[in-house]
C-alpha cells in the first residue's frame, strides 16, 4: 500500500485541514468533481472503482484523491467510504501551491512516488482489460462455434441422409413458411413413387435398393429449379414443390422424369440403377393451399390412379 514518508506526513499536515469521518460516511462518490485529496491520520477507508473491479481498503498513512490534487477540479473514479470513524488531512488546491513555494523538494519527491503509483495502477488495469478482452474473445469464439453446430445440425436434421435430399420434416418447416407468407397456391406438387422397388431390395439386395433411390434423387435434383424443392418423404416415396410454373410447363416436367427414368430403367437393369416411376400431379390452388395434409391426400389420389394403370406415367388430378 502507498503510504506518505514520515518527514511528508509531518509537513502535510501543518498545511492541511484536519477532517473527521464517522464510519459508514462517505467523503466523495464516483462521478463527484473534486480538487481535495485525503491522508488517513487514523481508521480505514475503502475505495470502490465500481462494475467489477477490486475494492481497495486502505489504512493510516494512505492518500486518495490525489488527482484532485494535483490538478484540480476531477471527477472521481471512486466512492470512497470510512469504514470505521477515521480521522483525516485534507489538502486543497491551496496547499498544493503553498507546498510548491515551501518545500518543492519534499513536493517533487512525494510527486515522484505517486505518478509511480499511478503508473503501475494502469498497468494493472491495462492488464485486466486485456484479460478480459480474451475472455471475451473466447467467449464470442464459442458462441459462434456453437452458433454454427446449431445450424449444421439443424441443416441435418432437415436432410435426408442417404439421398440428401429434403426430408419430410423440412418440407413441413418450408411449407409453414409458405403458408404463413401466402405463397403456397403459387405451386405445383409432384408426387413420385417408385414402381415395384421391393422386388429391387428382395433381388438385390438392400444397397442396390439404395443407389436406385440416390439415382431417383439426382432425377430430381437434376430438374429442379432454384425455387424449387426436391424432397424424399420417405421409404421409395419423393416429391418435387415447383413455384411459379404453368400447368403446361408442370406437365412437361413430370413427363420428363417419367421419361427418363424408363429410359435409365432399360438401360441399366443387372444390377438395375433405376425403376420407373409412378407420378401424380397437381397444381395447388388457393382453395386447398391452406392445408398441406389436403394437398397431399389429392395428389396422392392421382399417384394411386397412375400405380393402379401400371405405373411408368403421369396422372393429374381430376
Ligand atoms: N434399399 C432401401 N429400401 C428401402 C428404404 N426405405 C424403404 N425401403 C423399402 O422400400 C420398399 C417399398 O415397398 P412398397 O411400399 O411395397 O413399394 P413397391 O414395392 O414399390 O410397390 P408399389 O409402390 O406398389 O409399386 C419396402 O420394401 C421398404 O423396405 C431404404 O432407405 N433403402
Amino acid at each position: 500500500m502507498f503510504a506518505l514518508e514520515d518527514g511528508e506526513y509531518a509537513l502535510f499536515a501543518e498545511m492541511a485541514r484536519p477532517c473527521q469521518a464517522e464510519a459508514g460516511q462517505y467523503l466523495f462518490r464516483r462521478g463527484e468533481s473534486g480538487d481535495v485529496m485525503y491522508v488517513i491520520g487514523r481508521g480505514r477507508i475503502e475505495l470502490d472503482f465500481g462494475d467489477d473491479q477490486l475494492r481497495r481498503c486502505l489504512g493510516a498513512g494512505a492518500c486518495f484523491g490525489e488527482l484532485g490534487f494535483l490538478i484540480g477540479k476531477h471527477p472521481r473514479n471512486a466512492d470512497a467510504l470510512a469504514l470505521e470513524d477515521s480521522a483525516l488531512l485534507a489538502l486543497g488546491r491551496d496547499v498544493f501551491e503553498t507546498l510548491a513555494r515551501r518545500d518543492p523538494h519534499v513536493l517533487a519527491q512525494f510527486l515522484r512516488r505517486i505518478t509511480l503509483r499511478m503508473l503501475l495502477n494502469e498497468h494493472k488495469l491495462i492488464g485486466r482489460l486485456r484479460r478480459r478482452n480474451q475472455a471475451l474473445q473466447e467467449t464470442l469464439d464459442a458462441l459462434q462455434s456453437a452458433s454454427h453446430r446449431l445450424d449444421q445440425s439443424e441443416a441435418l436434421a432437415r436432410t435426408d441422409e442417404l439421398t440428401g435430399l429434403t426430408n419430410r420434416r423440412g418440407l413441413l418447416l418450408h411449407l409453414e413458411r409458405l403458408q404463413r407468407e401466402g405463397r403456397l397456391a403459387s405451386h405445383a406438387l409432384i408426387l413420385v413413387d417408385c414402381d415395384r422397388f421391393k422386388a429391387v431390395n428382395d433381388v438385390h439386395g438392400h444397397l442396390v435398393g439404395d443407389r436406385v433411390l440416390q439415382s431417383v434423387a439426382n432425377l430430381l435434383r437434376a430438374v429442379a429449379g432454384n425455387d424449387d424443392l426436391a424432397c424424399r418423404l420417405g421409404g421409395d416415396e419423393f416429391c418435387l414443390l415447383l413455384q411459379g410454373h404453368d400447368r403446361e410447363q408442370v406437365g412437361r416436367i413430370a413427363g420428363y422424369i417419367v421419361d427418363s427414368a424408363r429410359m435409365l430403367e432399360r438401360m441399366h437393369r443387372h444390377p438395375p440403377q433405376m425403376v420407373t416411376l409412378s407420378v401424380g400431379v397437381c397444381m395447388i390452388d388457393p382453395e386447398h393451399a391452406t392445408s398441406w395434409e389436403r394437398c397431399y391426400a389429392r395428389v396422392d389420389q392421382a399417384l394411386y390412379r397412375a400405380k393402379r394403370r401400371g405405373g411408368g406415367q403421369v396422372q393429374w388430378l381430376e
